[in-house]
């Protein structure tokens, strides 16, 4: 073919992909109609039939027009569909679960998106892998040595940043700067020809010779957030670069308002939205404990008196639950009988607040109370070297999420991971660096799954990841992702460069009796056999039955 006929082509490809994009929207807009008319009980079975149908499609057609997220999340939503669609008779979905479906399909909209940001390594996963849903950050590495550049390149990329490297700073011609910066100090021209340094907020990372005073005042000078010696461990550089990021932007304190005012209601939520807090309305206080459990909120604003149930009788049905005794509750109530505040107080919540209450005052009250609260609850339920939840927690949330996919009659797995010959990796170059590589692996982990997936750190090396809306084949290819990136990175230790490989079990409730000390057992047997038969694999419990 010639250039000419190679840019008809290109051309085409662009008009049908553009007519795609168009007709996308009238299906976005069909699929929204058809998940609010399930909402509202409006045609049952039929809908569901139409609603599957229109995902199905668009799963099948969005990947081939370059919009992968897209046909990924139809797909998972078509799962559901489907599930609800082979159960005889037609199961009944509780509301939150469909408003989360609703929620789900409006979403999709968003992912019409995801094929104009800028091509990068990273955008090049296999089909059908689980991505995380964050779009994944930008990192600029700038340094002269094109080895060492390379190397830490393919590093960042295996943990999922849109990575560009440059040579010199002179490079940089309008572009829109990154989220973080990794700059070689040795890198001539950092001054003259790097005006745009001086806009760039991000997080900046500089490499340096040695920490003496010279190389560390060079940096200062640069305003670098970081140093890292040469040779530097590219896995500590990214999880180090993923720990500046999340400070900026912790996540918005989750509050939940329990009022069936509703135009006070959505006063008080966009009060809250606009101090940066993500708040949610509940006008259906039969429907507390679903929302508490789907929505974990960090605080819940309760009204004392909603129509046909009281306050403290909510908050009591709230306190009999063991993991949510510390969670705070705040009444917000135009009771002004001391006597009555007192007593509500009596049934657990922690504090009164009088209508009407000034915007200020209810942000103080609700940030200060949610942020300790969290506070806690990261002592409690995180691991500290890892930030995943700790051994206990996770098997509660695996109890959990097992209940409610036993409801929802939804997949889910359980895998069991673990770090292979990791006693060698302590032995030969010492515990503080097989910590490193065991948070390397958490923040892979955190990395590539998705948001709704619930990761734990079992053991020493071992960890439990709980997928929902998700079957085994499924898990086992993300999980082998996960495994080939692990492999991929290199670690360094006084000179030396070395490797770790993983292995994982995989198990999920379709198979097995759906109890979590059987879905558990299953995955361990299935690591076992991952390991027996030579390691650095992901194994199906089924499988590891024949
Ligand atoms: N650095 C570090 N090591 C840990 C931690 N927790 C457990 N370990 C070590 O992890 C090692 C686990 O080794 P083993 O269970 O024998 O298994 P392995 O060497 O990984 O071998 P396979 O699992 O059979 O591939 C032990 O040496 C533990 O001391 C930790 O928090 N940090």
């Amino acid at each position: 073919m010639t250039q000419t006929d190679h840019e008809a082509v290109e051309r085409e490809l662009a008009r049908l992909k553009a007519m795609y994009r168009e007709s996308l929207r009238d299906a976005l807009i069909e699929l929204d109609q058809l998940a609010s008319q399930l909402i509202h009980d409006e045609g049952g079975r039929d809908v569901m039939s139409a609603l599957q149908s229109r995902l199905h499609r668009l799963s099948g057609s969005a990947g081939t027009f370059g919009l992968p997220a897209l046909s990924e999340a139809a797909h998972v939503l078509e799962v559901l569909v489907n599930e609800w669609l082979n159960t005889e008779p037609t199961p009944v979905v509780s509301a939150h679960v469909l408003d989360e479906f609703a929620a789900d399909i409006g979403g999709l909209a968003s992912l019409l998106l995801e094929n104009d940001r800028p091509a990068c390594a990273a955008d090049a996963s296999p089909p059908g892998t689980l991505v995380a849903q964050a779009v994944s950050r930008q990192v600029w590495v700038l340094c002269a040595d094109d080895a060492l550049r390379q190397e830490l390149m393919g590093a960042l990329n295996q943990f999922d940043y849109q990575v560009m490297g440059f040579q010199t700073p002179g490079e940089v011609n309008n572009q829109q700067l990154p989220d973080a910066l990794v700059v070689d100090i040795r890198l001539s021209g950092l001054g003259e020809d790097a005006q745009w340094l001086s806009k760039f907020t991000g997080p900046l990372i500089t490499l340096v010779d040695s920490m003496d005073f010279d190389d560390c005042l060079s940096a200062a000078w640069l305003g670098a957030d970081a140093v890292f010696q040469h040779p530097t461990d590219a896995s500590e550089l990214a999880t180090r670069i993923d720990s500046m990021l999340r400070e900026r932007d912790i996540q918005a304190y989750r509050v939940l308002i329990v009022d069936d005012d509703l135009i006070l209601a959505e006063h008080y939520r966009l009060v809250l939205t606009a101090a940066g807090m993500r708040a949610e309305i509940l006008d259906a206080p039969t429907l507390i404990i679903e929302r508490v459990a789907s929505f974990r909120p960090e605080l819940i604003l309760l009204d004392v008196n909603l129509s046909g149930y009281s306050g403290p009788d909510l908050a009591s049905v709230i306190r009999y639950h063991d993991e949510w005794v510390g969670l705070p509750i705040v009444y917000l109530s135009a009771e002004t009988d001391l006597d009555r505040q007192i007593d509500a107080l009596s049934r657990g919540a922690d504090d009164f607040l009088v209508k009407p209450i000034s915007d200020t005052q209810l942000v103080a009250v609700v940030k200060v109370r949610a942020r300790r609260f969290r506070q806690l609850a990261e002592l409690m339920y995180l691991d500290s070297l890892t930030g995943l939840y700790k051994h206990g927690p996770i098997k509660d949330e695996l109890r959990a999420e097992l209940g409610r996919a036993r409801r929802n009659q939804a997949s889910l797995t359980a895998a069991m991971i673990d770090i292979d010959h990791f006693k060698q990796v302590n032995d030969t170059y010492g515990h503080a660096q097989g910590d490193r590589v065991i948070k390397a692996l958490a923040y892979l982990l955190k990395q590539r799954l998705r948001q709704s997936d619930r990761i734990g750190r079992y053991g020493g090396e071992e960890f439990l990841v709980i997928m929902s809306a998700c079957d085994a084949e499924e898990a086992r290819r993300a999980l082998d992702d996960i495994r080939l990136r692990f492999s991929a990175l290199q670690f360094h230790h006084e000179g030396k460069v070395f490797n770790c490989t993983l292995s994982a079990g995989v198990a999920d409730n379709a198979v097995l009796d759906d109890e979590p000390q059987a879905l558990l057992a299953a995955a361990d047997e299935a690591l076992y056999a991952a390991k027996r038969s030579g390691r650095d694999r992901v194994v199906l419990a089924h499988a590891s039955r024949d």
